[in-house]
Formats: structure tokens, C-alpha cells, sequence
């Protein structure tokens, strides 16, 4: 797992052999140890060059080591025998240097990089702490104020902005451990007191209590409810204010807690959901192992609303040439404006060059003739996007691709409607969809595999997290949204107020409630769709109220505040006001207290009193619910997938992991327990009606979530 050979005579070359990305596994961590041992006892060795195989230096820790029983050399006196080594220690950097990769090069005496390197100590999106001396080591190379930004971010930064804060020495564009061997060669022989990091004092800051206040403030703010950033701050502190030994014992302490905490339980999971969603099935068995993706070279965006505009960055920015078509003459200027400035802003950000090259615009349909695929965003309308499947299948060359951005509609309609049902597939981005990574890519029922795995991989080339999911109603994220946002409303006719709920479901560590977040994404919508099933009747002020439609309860409370005209965010009020249509900051509104009252009196409902507790059980284990349904029906292939869609597009916060990895850390059997305790007391509510794979889960002793599986295709195979 790590080799040592010798070059040019003098130098000992360490290569860290553990693929695909040579992580410091147990075997790994032993052979450097080894390796670094016999390349200091050689007399012939006069300096050491570190290096990874295959074109990156190290990712770090292995995390499915991570547990309670770890075996092999711990990390921390193994890199410290670097820093102390009495020749000098190169690392030569390339691919990826990250967390405990991160930690090996600064133990290292210098660092040299391939210029498309990057480099960063993601430990915290572990839930963790840079634990092998980084919070130490860092601050006393690059400074507190860098520091604490990297480490209580992650972020992965480039080897010139490495260079620029002084992280690394030199940075190559030539061969990296050529270059490494010549510069270990240069200073062979040299003083390294002054290259050992830890015998640096922490360079001195002026306001030190301030910064580490107002760092601390901030990070409690952005990371809401999150304790591995918190602890990060705590651990830089120590750097700053301690000898380097006292700084290490608290980084220890701060890490041990951290490492065996439900929050990095849950952080660990969702790094290797994120990867297993690209490992997609069907219903059918195929796969993405069996299923060869077309390269796309042109696309076409089909309606520039807010959406097709979105869409249009982000394949621009992928490098896909993009043909965009808005029929509105107006429509398709504001949009061609509104893309270039996102795009410039991107590239000012980034520091690329703007991608407007790519695109060309156009108000006749027939620009799509010779596309590679297609991505219709016109209204969510059934019969405007069927008209446009027809009109796309007699325009677009043979073996097009026809994609559509519904959140809510029938696939398999729009699919019926062109010549090649087989090459049509949902891709339903979110909003803004340059900026969101999810992308919920979904297979009618003659979607081919080859059309999946095509929009999986165009997703992954947008930089999206794709998940492929089935064509039920509102597919995986927004069905499961369905009995979530109803039991808000129960809640609301009990005698909870908008203002209780949102509480609790923020103090969860949502960034927006339920009612705040249908605010901003604009009532009317659901309303829309909720007249078309014949659900939404006007209520009028002295008309009747019937909470019984379609043999189940209904709200009726969503509707009556769209019929007053209230939209949310862009008509100024909602279930909160904001001043003016268009504002953002919610205010509690008297007029919906009142309603409520009004609503309640008429009803004959009393109001109770209602707590968090209350509200987090009704809402989350619905959904959580409706998830499991959509597993045991076979929408969804994985509990992985469901816990991706809600992390990446729902705002589920990162640090619970996902409702199915939240519903397998309260416990299997309590959630069936509530969710059986308040359907008898709401039998006229089905949502709230344990599922069967909750039953059978329970029933087969709560297996950890990669384990369902077993149990989802036993159901599925006696459906
Ligand atoms: C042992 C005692 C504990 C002391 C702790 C001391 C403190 C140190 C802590 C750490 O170092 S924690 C780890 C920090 N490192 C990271 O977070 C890096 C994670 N990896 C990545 O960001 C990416 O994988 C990459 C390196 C940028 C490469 O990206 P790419 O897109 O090219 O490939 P992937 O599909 O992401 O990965 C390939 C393959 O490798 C697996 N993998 C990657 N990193 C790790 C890792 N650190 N541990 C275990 N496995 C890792 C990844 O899961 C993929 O495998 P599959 O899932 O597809 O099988």
C-alpha cells in the first residue's frame, strides 16, 4: 500500500499505492510507516519524496474505517515521525491532497504542486475536525483569519491560491514528482528546524477574542444546529492561544467527540449516498453498469421561464453547446439579458471566462432540428407540453433525445404523444436550476436505459447530484412534500400558528419552515393543481366548508388565502406579509390569526395547544412515511436516493442525514409507534397510515438503512 524506491542516487521515493484515490487506509498508514523507516536508517538516502500513484497524492482518511475499532498505526504519531525526520521530506502533490492528505504534506519539510491540483480539509462535511495536527499546523503556516475559513468550510481551494497563502512552495505544471525529486535533491543536506511547522509560533493577531467571536457567530448562523464547525473554531482557537503539544491534546479531545457523534454518523452517510445514486437501477434490472450513455454535444432548451433559463447556465457552463427557444419575442430577449449576466457574474466568481459563446437563441421551434437532445421547460401544463412532445418528435433528427422539466406531470402522456417513446425522460431540475444540485432524472415506463443513463450523465456533467427515480405523482421529492405540507395545515386548524410551526421545523435545521418556504415558492401553484383534481372549491365567506373530499380530510386553509389574492413572497403576502410584493423579510400578519379564529369558530374546532415535539412527529414521520411508500412501490431504488433528493433539493439539513437515515437514528419502532398512535386518532387522514415496509422493517429487528434493500425487494417480489 505504500512502496519505497530509489531515484537519482540519493532520493527515497515514498509512493502511496492505494486506488482509486489512495486513502490512508490501515495498510496504507502501515506502509509509510515502514517505508519512511527504512528510507531514514539507508545512509544512501539523503532525502524522502512522498508521492501518490496514479496522479493523486491522497484523500485523506479512509472513512469506512471510521468506527469504533480501528486497527493499524494511528495517524497522528506516524506524520509527526515525518516532521521530526533528520532529512528532508518532500511531498510532491498532485490530483487531490485532502484531509488527512492535507495533514501528510504538512508534515512533510516542503511541498511542491502540480498546478491542477486541489487541496483542501473537508473534514467538517464529515461531521469531524482536521484531526491529525491540520487545525495545529495550519494556522501556524497560513494564518488564523485563512485558516478558519478553510477549515470550518471544507472548501477545496487550487494550487495557485495554495501557493498565494503560502500552503505550498512551489507549483509545477511539469511532471510533479520529477519536480519534487529535483528540489529534494537542491536542499539535501540543509537545516530543517525552521521547515518544521510545529516549532513556528501561530502568527500573532490583533483582536484575537473579537475574530474568534465573530468567526464563531457566524459559523452558528450559516451551519445552523451543526457542532463539527463550532468544534473547528474551538480547535484553531487552541492553536492560537496554546504551545503546539497543548494545541494537539485539544484537537484530540474536540476530534473524539466529534468522531463518534450521530452528526458525523449522518455527514459519512450522505459522502457515500451522494456516490451511490450514480450507481442507478430500474425496475426492469437495468443499470448503470449495464446502460451506455450518448455523448450529448447540443442541447436545446425549449421555453425560457424562469426555469429554461436556469437551465440554460448550467449547460453553458458545462461546456454543452446550447440552442434556446422561446417562441415570445419578449420573452426571449429578457431571457437572453438575464442569461448573459448570470453568466458573466459565474464567470466573474469563478474566475473563468463567460461560456455566452455557447448559446444560440432562437423563436421558431425549428431550431432544435439537429440537436442531441432536448430539455422542454414551457408551462406545467398538460396540454401545452403534449402538443409540444408531438411537435418535437416530427421536428428533431432521428434518435433525439425529448426531455421534460415537469415537476408534476405524466410522463408516460408526454412520452405517448412522440413517434420514440423510448427516448423520452424527465429531467426535473430546481430552482434556480444553475444554482441547485439536484436533478431528479425520471424514467417513464418505455424511458430506455440508454436515455436514462444519457440525462444521469449529462446531469454529472452540470455538476448535478442525479438521482433516478420512477414516474409516480410528484415523482420522489414532491410527493413525499404532499402529506408534510397537508399536516402543516392540520396543524393550523388544531391550533398551532404558521409562526410555531416554521419554528419548529427551522430548529430542526431546515432553512425555511413549511409555511415560509410556500411563501417564497408562490401558493398558487399548489392551487392550481389542487382545482385541477377537483379538491380546491371556493369557500367564499359564508359558503360551507367540507373538510371531507375524496374520502379523505382536506385543508381547505391554503385555498381560502389564494382566493384573497395572497400568492406568498410575490404578491406581498402570504401566510406572513413582507411589506410589498416581492419583499423577503416575513412579518407575523394579524389577518391570518383572525382567519384562523374565524375558520376554527365556523368548523367548530378548539383550539389546543401544540409543541415542537408535536409538530416535528406530525410533519416529518408523514413524509418519512410517504418515502417508505415510494420504496416499497419501487419509485425509488435505494433509501440513499430518497435521503439525496431531500438533502440536495428540500433543504433537509446535511448534519441528520436524510429522512430515511433520520427515521433509522430515532428508531424504526418509534416511528411506527406515533405515526400508529396519531392514525388512530386521524383515521381520515392515510398519510398518516404506517406502510408496510415500515411494519416489515420493524418487524425484521430495524436493519440499518443499507440494508433495506433485502427487505424492499422481498415486498416488491410478492407485489
Ligand atoms: C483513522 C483515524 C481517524 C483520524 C482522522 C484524522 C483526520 C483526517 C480525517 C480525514 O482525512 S477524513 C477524509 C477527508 N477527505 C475527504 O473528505 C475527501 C473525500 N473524497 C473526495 O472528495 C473525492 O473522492 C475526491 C478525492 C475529490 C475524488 O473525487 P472523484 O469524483 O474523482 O471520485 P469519487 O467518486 O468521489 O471517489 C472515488 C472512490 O473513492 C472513494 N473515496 C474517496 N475518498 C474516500 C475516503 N476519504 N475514504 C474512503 N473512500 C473514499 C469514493 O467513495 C469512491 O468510491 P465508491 O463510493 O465509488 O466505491
Amino acid at each position: 500500500m505504500a512502496q519505497l524506491s530509489y531515484v537519482s542516487g540519493s532520493v527515497g521515493l515514498i509512493t502511496l499505492q492505494n486506488p482509486p484515490v489512495n486513502v490512508l487506509s490501515a495498510a496504507t498508514r502501515q506502509g509509510i510507516m515502514e517505508s519512511m523507516k527504512k528510507a531514514l536508517n539507508d545512509p544512501k538516502v539523503k532525502s524522502v519524496v512522498i508521492c501518490g500513484q496514479n496522479g493523486v497524492f491522497c484523500a485523506g482518511a479512509d472513512i469506512k474505517e471510521f468506527g469504533p475499532n480501528i486497527s493499524g498505526p494511528s495517524i497522528v504519531p506516524l506524520i509527526y515521525d515525518i516532521e521530526v525526520a533528520n532529512k528532508p521530506v518532500v511531498a510532491a502533490i498532485e490530483g487531490s491532497a485532502l484531509g488527512g492528505g492535507l495533514e501528510l504534506a504538512l508534515t512533510c519539510h516542503y511541498r511542491i504542486a502540480h498546478s491542477k491540483t486541489r487541496l483542501g480539509l473537508p473534514e467538517v462535511t464529515l461531521g469531524l475536525l482536521p484531526g491529525a495536527g491540520g487545525t495545529q499546523l495550519l494556522p501556524r503556516l497560513i494564518g488564523i483569519p485563512a485558516s478558519l475559513e478553510l477549515i470550518t468550510t471544507g472548501r477545496h481551494i487550487t494550487a495557485a491560491e495554495a501557493l498565494q497563502l503560502g500552503l505550498v512552495d512551489h507549483v509545477t505544471q511539469s511532471d510533479t514528482v520529477d519536480s519534487a525529486v529535483k528540489f529534494a535533491l537542491s536542499v539535501e543536506g540543509e537545516p530543517l528546524d525552521s521547515r518544521r511547522i510545529s516549532k513556528r509560533p501561530c502568527p500573532h493577531l490583533p483582536d484575537l477574542d473579537a475574530v474568534f467571536e465573530a468567526v464563531m457567530q457566524k459559523v452558528r448562523q450559516k451551519f445552523y444546529g451543526a457542532i463539527a464547525p463550532i468544534a473547528c473554531v474551538q480547535a484553531v482557537r487552541a492553536a492560537a492561544t496554546l504551545p503546539f503539544s497543548e494545541g494537539m491534546k485539544r484537537e484530540q479531545q474536540l476530534m473524539s467527540t466529534l468522531f463518534t457523534s450521530g452528526q458525523a454518523r449522518a455527514l459519512q452517510y450522505s459522502f457515500f449516498a451522494q456516490r451511490a445514486v450514480g450507481r442507478w437501477s430500474m425496475p426492469s434490472g437495468a443499470s448503470w453498469n449495464t446502460s451506455k450513455a450518448r455523448p450529448v454535444h447540443r442541447a436545446a432548451v425549449l421555453g425560457l421561464g424562469t426555469m429554461g433559463r436556469g437551465i440554460t447556465v448550467a449547460l453553458a457552463q458545462a461546456g454543452v453547446s446550447v440552442v434556446a427557444v422561446e417562441i415570445q419575442e419578449k420573452q426571449l430577449n429578457e431571457a437572453r439579458e438575464h442569461v448573459y449576466a448570470t453568466l458573466e457574474r459565474g464567470a466573474q466568481q469563478s474566475g473563468v471566462s463567460p461560456s455566452c459563446a455557447n448559446i444560440t437563441y432562437s423563436h421558431d421551434i425549428q431550431a432544435v432540428a439537429d440537436v442531441d437532445l432536448v430539455i422542454e421547460a414551457v408551462l406545467e401544463d398538460l396540454s401545452l407540453k403534449e402538443k409540444v412532445f408531438q411537435q418535437l418528435s416530427a421536428i428533431c433528427k432521428p434518435g433525439t433525445l425529448l426531455c421534460s422539466n415537469t415537476s408534476s406531470l405524466d410522463l408516460n402522456c408526454l412520452a405517448s404523444q412522440t413517434k420514440n417513446p423510448e427516448l423520452v425522460v424527465g429531467m426535473h431540475f430546481f430552482a434556480p436550476a444553475h444554482v441547485m444540485k439536484l436533478l431528479e432524472v425520471v424514467y417513464g415506463s418505455k424511458s430506455s436505459p440508454e436515455a436514462v443513463a444519457t440525462a444521469m450523465q449529462l446531469g454529472k456533467k452540470m455538476g448535478k447530484i442525479s438521482v433516478a427515480v420512477g414516474n409516480c405523482r410528484g415523482f420522489v421529492g414532491n410527493r413525499m412534500l404532499k402529506p408534510y405540507i397537508e399536516q402543516s395545515y392540520f396543524l393550523l386548524e388544531e391550533g398551532a400558528t404558521p409562526e410555531l410551526v416554521d419554528k419548529a421545523l427551522e430548529e430542526f435545521g431546515f432553512p425555511m419552515g413549511v409555511f415560509r418556504m410556500s411563501d417564497l415558492s408562490g401558493l398558487d401553484v399548489g392551487w392550481r393543481v389542487r382545482k385541477e383534481d377537483g379538491l380546491a372549491e371556493p369557500v367564499g365567506t359564508s359558503g360551507q366548508i367540507t373538510r371531507l373530499r375524496g374520502g379523505r380530510r382536506y385543508s381547505p386553509l391554503g385555498d381560502i388565502l389564494c382566493e384573497h389574492g395572497r400568492f406568498g413572497q410575490k404578491t406581498g403576502l402570504g401566510w406572513y406579509q413582507y411589506g410589498r410584493p416581492g419583499g423577503r423579510v416575513a412579518k407575523s400578519d394579524p389577518w391570518v390569526f383572525n382567519l384562523l379564529e374565524e375558520y376554527r369558530a365556523r368548523l367548530g374546532l378548539t383550539a389546543r395547544p401544540i409543541d415542537q415535539q408535536e409538530v416535528l412527529e406530525r410533519c416529518l414521520y408523514s413524509l418519512i412515511n410517504e418515502g417508505l411508500c415510494i420504496l416499497e412501490e419501487g419509485f425509488a431504488s435505494s433509501p440513499e436516493d430518497i435521503d439525496v433528493i431531500y438533502v440536495f433539493g428540500y433543504g433537509w439539513p446535511k448534519h441528520r442525514g436524510g429522512p430515511m437515515f433520520y427515521a433509522s437514528m430515532v428508531g424504526l419502532a418509534t416511528v411506527l409507534e406515533r405515526l400508529d398512535h396519531y392514525y388512530r386518532s386521524n383515521p381520515d387522514v392515510p398519510s398518516l397510515k404506517p406502510c408496510k415496509l415500515l411494519r416489515q422493517l420493524v418487524a425484521s429487528g430495524s436493519p440499518p438503512v443499507h440494508k433495506w434493500k433485502e427487505i424492499t425487494k422481498k415486498i416488491q417480489n410478492r407485489l
